[in-house]
């Protein structure tokens, strides 16, 4: 039977990959969607922004919408300090099958917690089932009408706090309008656009960080 491109990823990974070390994890995904088969993962340019959001914040707990494969999982979760928990809401669970194992190659399985199942099932359930008071950074790159929905439902179900930052994928491609207008004119929002491009591509896209102010 025909395989799919998600799993081909993982063998990738597998052949390419040293076991529990993330760099080389992410390096073998980068190279594989740049010379062999394109995927949706943040990729290695807006994944340096990515990782310097991450190490400016620090975070102790950290939400990722949409796991995909577990490669912008693991970028992150290989930068958390100890004792920081990642958790990343994956609702397809042919992608969360492969997403575990990129994540276990990678050794960072102690740090991540992967859900499956929909956000809007899940972020309500957040605090009595993970103990989560709030989130000090969320990345979002699930689907795309689904960003703002779901920052509202993350502000009404108190899980961001002063200074909780998201950051949000495909701002400009596929592009997200309505997110984008609201964390830029809300008045509760801190936001700054990170120019960049669509993963292995010259396409136009970028990140943008919202800070909350409470
Ligand atoms: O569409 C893109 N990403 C979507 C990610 C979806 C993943 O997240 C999962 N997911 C979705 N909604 C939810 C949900 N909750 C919401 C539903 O209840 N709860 C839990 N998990 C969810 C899916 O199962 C996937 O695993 C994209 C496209 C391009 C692109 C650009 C240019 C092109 F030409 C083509 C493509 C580039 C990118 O970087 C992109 O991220
Ligand atoms: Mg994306």
């Amino acid at each position: 039977t025909q395989s799919t491109r998600p799993q081909r990823l993982l063998g990738a990974v597998q052949k390419n990959a040293t076991r529990g070390d993330p760099c080389s994890v992410v390096k073998a995904i980068d190279h594989f969607c740049r010379h062999k088969e394109w995927a949706m993962n943040v990729g290695d340019e807006k994944g340096c922004i990515l990782d310097s959001v991450v190490s400016e914040i620090n975070p102790a707990t950290v939400l990722e919408l949409g796991t995909y494969c577990g490669y912008s999982t693991v970028r992150i979760a290989s930068r958390l300090p100890p004792h920081a928990k990642l958790i990343t809401l994956e609702f397809n669970p042919d992608f969360a099958v492969i997403a575990r194992q990129v994540i276990a190659w990678a050794g960072v399985e102690e740090k991540v917690q992967l859900v499956e199942g929909a956000s809007g099932d899940w972020i309500p359930k957040m605090k009595e089932q993970f103990g989560i008071k709030t989130f000090d950074l969320v990345f979002l790159d699930h689907w795309k009408d689904r960003y703002l929905p779901d920052t509202k439902l993350m502000e009404e179900c108190g899980l961001l706090r002063k200074g909780s930052v998201l950051l949000a994928d495909n701002v400009i491609c596929p592009g997200t309008p309505e997110y984008l207008e609201y964390v830029r004119n809300s008045p509760r929002y801190e936001s700054r656009y990170f120019k960049s491009h669509l993963e292995y591509t010259k396409v136009e896209d970028g990140l943008e960080k919202s800070v909350f102010l409470g």
